[in-house]
């Protein structure tokens, strides 16, 4: 079985092609900037060159002939024809509360993913246009639709309601959602293998710091807590997103500084977090380095960051009445050995001892960074969100609930 995998975003679309029989990956690119001057094409085919290609790629349905021109090129390709896909997987960022798991692309499916829009107007307006675009180019195609909201579906209503007026849930399904749920999922199942424990009888939290970032609180295998809620704004402090502020701060500032709710928005997902503190970027790679070399600010962004990681596992420790691991995941988690350290040093009370050779070790394979008598590990697992999403569709496209 052959699947291509599709992670799109408003001017990106992200995609790997996968052979079933062993998980390998046949390919994998993006395409970038779509629908401004300039876009760039990056096609990754195994075993042969890289190509990338600056053209103009106006809307997400010619990003899609594009990737498929390449797929199924003489020189770059890897496939005779496009035939050879069995089956396409999306990932689709919010799934309200209709979706608690990955499902095949139905006219109904659509339709819901469509009324979800308001909840998420970034992100799953692009799933929709990369799953119309599938359609149009690759019409025989079964779709399969996974979620970054489904698996936290399992969260109870003392964590998922907000103290506000009820009537607010009940009109509107203003609640905590959560995202990133395939990666929480697939680094928690690879955690329990790791430790050598049944997943049911963990409690985790796994800490996925990437771009955007989130931690959740896992008991019994499933989500118990998250730290995004309606939308991927709260919680960790990001890249260039806030996570958590007083709500107050938001009317207060569009008073004094006369801002529209378009601007107060795009200040706090756009210009906010470790880019606002720094001064210098949104890279953990940049802050840390500026900090090594003496900046204050940058020093400041990374104290704050790191701070407000360690009070939401500290947070869901209590919240789940014990902790067996902590799991870094994502961009940051799994490459950056000073936010490990700073997180976990600060954490000796609840019983976890780095080592630190362990913590320098650089490797795709998920491992402990604590010492054997740690009596709370600190794992990191790569994460792997669209071999998820590719597993999901071939069991899907297999009828295999
Ligand atoms: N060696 C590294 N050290 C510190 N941070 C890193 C390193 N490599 C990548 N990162 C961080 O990972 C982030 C990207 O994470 P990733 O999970 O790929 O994000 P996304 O999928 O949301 O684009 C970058 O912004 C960067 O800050
Ligand atoms: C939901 C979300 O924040 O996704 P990303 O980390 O890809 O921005
Ligand atoms: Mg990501």
């Amino acid at each position: 079985m052959i699947i291509l995998v599709m992670n799109a975003g408003s001017s990106s679309l992200k995609y790997q092609l996968y052979n079933m029989e062993d998980e390998s990956v046949l390919a994998q690119g993006r395409v970038e900037r779509i629908g401004m001057d300039a876009s760039i094409l990056v096609h990754e085919p195994a075993g042969k060159a890289e190509v990338n290609e600056v053209s103009e790629i106006l809307d997400h349905n010619t990003a899609v002939r594009r990737l498929i021109d390449m797929i199924t090129h003489k020189e770059h390709g890897v496939l005779e024809s496009m035939k050879e896909i069995h089956a396409v997987g999306h990932r689709v960022v919010h799934g309200g509360e209709s979706f608690k798991q990955s499902t095949i692309v139905t006219d109904d499916v659509k339709k819901e993913i469509r009324r979800l829009f308001d909840l998420a107007p970034l992100h799953n307006p692009p799933a929709m246009m990369g799953i119309t675009a599938v359609e149009y180019n690759l019409p025989e195609v079964p779709q399969v639709v996974v979620f970054d909201t489904a698996f936290h579906q399992s969260m109870p209503q003392e964590t998922f309601l907000y103290p506000i007026p009820m009537v607010l849930y009940r009109r509107h399904k203003i609640r905590r959602y959560g995202f990133h749920g395939t990666s929480h999922d697939y680094v928690s199942k690879l955690a329990a293998k790791t430790l050598g424990m049944p997943l049911e009888s963990l409690k985790l939290v796994t800490c996925h710091i990437g771009n955007g970032a989130s931690c959740a609180a896992i008991m019994n295998g499933r989500s118990f807590d998250t730290s995004m809620g309606l939308t991927p704004l709260e919680g960790l402090m990001m890249g260039t997103r806030s996570g958590d502020l007083d709500p107050a701060i938001v009317p207060f500032t569009m008073n004094k500084e006369e801002l529209t709710l378009n601007e107060v928005n795009s200040m706090l997902n756009k210009h906010s977090g470790l880019l606002a503190i720094s001064g210098i970027g949104s890279d953990m790679r940049e802050i840390v380095e500026a900090m090594d070399a003496g900046d204050k600010q940058a020093k400041l962004a990374f104290d704050m960051y790191t701070y407000r990681l360690r009070k939401y596992i500290g947070a869901y420790a209590a919240g789940m009445n014990g902790l067996d691991a902590i799991v870094f995941t994502a961009g940051v988690g799994e490459n950056s050995v000073a936010v490990r350290k700073a997180v976990c040093e600060n954490l000796s009370f609840l019983g976890i001892e780095l080592d630190d050779a362990r913590n320098e070790v650089r490797s795709k394979e998920p491992r402990s960074i604590t010492t054997d008598a740690s009596r709370v590990k600190a794992l990191v697992v790569p994460t792997n969100e669209e071999l998820l999403i590719a597993r999901d569709t071939d069991r899907l496209v297999k009828g295999i609930v």
